[in-house]
């Protein structure tokens, strides 16, 4: 049984007194018992205050991004053990937005995978193809190679301490969702690329999240689907009731 996750990626919004009111907004709404992770990837100036807010419950803290070094003469950057230290469980890398403005590519993703995993943080390996590629019929073409590449030289039993989040670029705030049948076969295929680079147990294993305009209303669609195990969630996480509704999805 794969436990549901719901993420929220504030992406550059909310500086430390919106982020704290953001938070302890959030708290008392979701549900602990739902059965469902709850994690929070703020920017990294806030990460210590919404640390603070969480402490003692089960809400779990990541960053957006990381680097690969664990320390050295890199200035602006931030290690993987500096995101341990400032309380993160996790961490959310290759978001389409990091591929598009900073340009990320399967190599610099797989390095960071890479030094993330070897300090034992979780990783959130956003992967997904743009409208031009999905109307060209490219969709699996890009996932697959997006993978491959991404996950070059990670082994089997780091695999299950991933998460994967599928996020067609074209419905990342646009308002416009992949449907239940796009997401999940996009899902489905990635597990099964996942089976056959590693195998069946660990492709099952893994859980998949869909990203790209979820909200309180599409949620539980997308969640009836077999291989959908979660979310990560932009605009939506960014008010405590959409958010506090999204995760509490199954109640
Ligand atoms: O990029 C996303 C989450 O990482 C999705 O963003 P939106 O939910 O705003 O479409």
């Amino acid at each position: 049984m794969r436990k549901p996750v719901i993420a929220g990626n504030w992406k550059l919004f909310k500086k430390s007194a919106e982020a704290q009111d953001l938070v302890t907004n959030i708290l008392p709404l979701v549900k602990e018992t739902a059965g469902v992770e709850i994690i929070i990837a703020p920017v990294f100036t806030v990460l210590g205050k919404v640390k603070d807010a969480i402490d003692g419950t089960s809400v779990m803290l990541a960053a957006q991004n990381c680097f690969w070094e664990e320390e050295g003469a890199y200035t602006g950057e931030v290690s993987p053990g500096m995101l341990r230290d400032a309380g993160c469980s996790h961490v959310i890398i290759g978001h389409s937005e990091r591929r598009q403005y900073f340009g990320e590519t399967d190599a610099t993703v797989n390095k960071k995978i890479t030094a993330a995993l070897s300090t034992g943080l979780t990783v959130i390996f956003c992967i997904g193809e743009t409208l031009a590629e999905r109307e060209s019929g490219k969709t699996f073409d890009i996932l697959n190679s997006q993978i491959r590449d991404g996950l070059a030289g990670i082994r089997r039993e780091d695999i299950s301490k991933m998460i994967i989040a599928y996020e067609p670029v074209w419905a990342i705030g646009t308002g416009k969702t992949a449907s239940n049948e796009q997401a999940q076969e996009a899902h489905s295929h990635i597990r099964a690329f996942l089976a056959g680079l590693y195998d069946h147990d660990a492709a099952e294993t893994v859980r998949i999240l869909y990203g790209g305009s979820v909200k309180p209303e599409n949620i539980k669609g997308l969640m009836a689907q077999r291989d959908i195990d979660g979310a990560l969630v932009g605009g939506a996480s960014l008010n405590a009731d959409s958010f506090a509704a999204i995760a509490n999805y199954n109640e």
